[in-house]
Parts: C-alpha cells; structure tokens; sequence
C-alpha cells in the first residue's frame, strides 16, 4: 500500500467533520441542511434510501465508477444518520468486530 492509498482514517476524518457539523451548524454546508431539515430525521432517511437505491441501480448496471460514487453517497449519509442517533464510527467498528 503506497503513502496514496486512502487508509480507514478517511472515515474517521469524514465522520469528525459530519460531528462538526452537527455541532455548530455553519451555513453553506450540505450536511448542516441535513441535522436541520424541517423534515428532521426523515428526510435524511428518505436520502440514504434513495442513495442505497441508487447503488442498487449502479450494481445492476454493473457499472463500477457509479457504484462507487452510490456508495460513497450511502456511506455519507448512513454516517449522519449515526451521528443523528448520537452513534459513532467506533460504536459500528465494534459491532462489526463482534461479528468475526
Ligand atoms: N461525503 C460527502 C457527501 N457525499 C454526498 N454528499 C452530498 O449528498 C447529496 C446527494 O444528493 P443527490 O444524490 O441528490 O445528489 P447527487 O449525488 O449529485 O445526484 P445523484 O446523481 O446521486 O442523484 C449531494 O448534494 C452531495 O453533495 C456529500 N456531502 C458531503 N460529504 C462530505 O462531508 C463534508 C462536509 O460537507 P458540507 O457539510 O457540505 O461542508 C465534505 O467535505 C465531504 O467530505
């Protein structure tokens, strides 16, 4: 793995900027519009199910640069559903590791 390669921290750098977010709320930010959507926990759900659809849809065209960018989208946004329900990262890493 050369010094490019994206290691797990990427998630963690990610889901510290969602926490971020979620603390001060900056304007301009498409995930202070999530935490603050009239909808409020239901809009972002309505998202991270369109985005799981739409990997869905990228999976079945077999269509790998979409897939990829589908699943990133549903990584994202199932991160701030955890950060809305006050779980982290380490909390899912855990429950993963129980798992092995
Ligand atoms: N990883 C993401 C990320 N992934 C997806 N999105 C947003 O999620 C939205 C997805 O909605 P849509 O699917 O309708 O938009 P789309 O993907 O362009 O369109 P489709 O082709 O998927 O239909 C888009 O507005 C994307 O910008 C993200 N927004 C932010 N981040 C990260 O969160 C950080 C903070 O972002 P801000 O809060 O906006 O500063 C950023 O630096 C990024 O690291």
């Amino acid at each position: 793995m050369d010094a490019d390669t994206p290691t797990d921290e990427v998630l963690d750098e990610l889901f510290a900027t969602i926490e971020s977010r979620k603390a001060d709320l900056p304007e301009d930010s498409y995930t202070t519009t999530l935490f603050t959507h009239e909808k409020g926990e239901n809009y972002v759900l309505e998202k991270l199910g369109e985005e799981a659809t739409e990997t869905i849809l990228a999976a079945k065209d077999d269509d790998r640069e979409e897939l990829l960018y589908e699943s990133a989208d549903l990584v994202y946004h199932l991160l701030v559903v955890l950060s809305m329900n006050d779980a982290s990262l380490d909390d899912l890493r855990e429950e993963l590791k129980t798992r092995f």
